[in-house]
């Protein structure tokens, strides 16, 4: 009866999830600069920005020994926490419904559906990420040679938090969440590129201004992940940016009940 599960599958279970592995990994990433007073705004209020303003836009491809396959973007914006950096999760885009329900059950990652596509030719790769028809990533790099394997560890913070279910408020205090990424590099090219945010009232990222572009790292990569629970935070300064995480409600209206006089 796999609706209830067994002492065995419980215990299976537990053991994948505090041994979760990302592999294969292909990701394709550019950090650009934009307004401190942006970060700010978009940043919990426990969160300090980084040293600089510095958000990061990704296109990636992995596997998994948890979620399958699958394709991803994501926005991170550069922050710390008592002094212990990190990138910030503004928001994050898979293509099918584990990995999504994974980041956003287990991590408190912002993650929608969306479609992530990542190609190479030569030294030139394209890394494109699509929802509803409208794209809201385009890198285009150019990369130079190999720069060798190294062991780089990722820090990345995210929010687990309810909504109440009128949209009026938050439903207890939200809970500031730090993952950790342990990752063996074994391929890593930079070089030129050019960064195109697309936007919609869903998915703002065109409000996200470039003021100044680094070239485009790409990595192939695999990682170790885990995840702790930092503490909580003011339930009433996180709801705008919980609002933030979910398409905008209103504009997604199709049918209307009819009225009675
Ligand atoms: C590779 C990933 O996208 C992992 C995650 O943060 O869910």
């Amino acid at each position: 009866m796999g609706y209830r599960r067994t002492a065995e599958e419980i215990a299976a279970i537990r053991t994948t999830l505090s041994g979760v592995e990302f592999v294969g990994g292909e990701s394709l990433s550019v950090d650009f600069l934009t307004h401190p007073g942006t970060v700010r705004a978009i940043l919990p209020a426990e969160l300090e920005p980084g040293d600089e303003p510095r958000l990061t836009a990704q296109v990636s491809r992995w596997r998994s020994n948890c979620v399958g396959d699958f394709a991803a973007s994501a926005v991170y914006v550069s922050a710390q926490d008592e002094g212990v950096t990190g990138d910030y999760v503004l928001t994050m885009f898979m293509n099918s419904d584990m990995p999504l329900l994974f980041g956003r059950d287990l991590y408190g990652e912002p993650k929608k559906l969306g479609s992530s596509t990542i190609h190479r030719n030569d030294g030139h790769m394209t890394g494109v990420l699509a929802r509803h028809g409208h794209e809201l990533i385009r890198i285009e790099a150019d990369l130079g040679e190999d720069r060798g394997p190294r062991e780089v560890l990722g820090r990345n913070y995210n929010v687990k938090y309810d909504l109440a279910p009128d949209g009026s408020g938050l439903i207890g205090s939200p809970t500031l969440m730090r993952a950790e990424f342990a990752q063996h590099t074994t391929v890593l090219r930079t070089g030129p590129a050019s960064l195109t945010l697309g936007g919609t009232v869903h998915d703002p990222l065109h409000e996200l201004e470039i003021l100044e572009q680094r070239d485009a790292v790409y990595v192939e990569t695999g990682m170790r992940a885990s995840c702790e629970v930092v503490g909580a935070m003011d339930a009433a300064e996180f709801f705008p940016l919980a609002l933030g995480r979910s398409d905008y409600w209103p504009a997604l209206v199709s049918a209307r009940l009819p009225t009675h006089s």
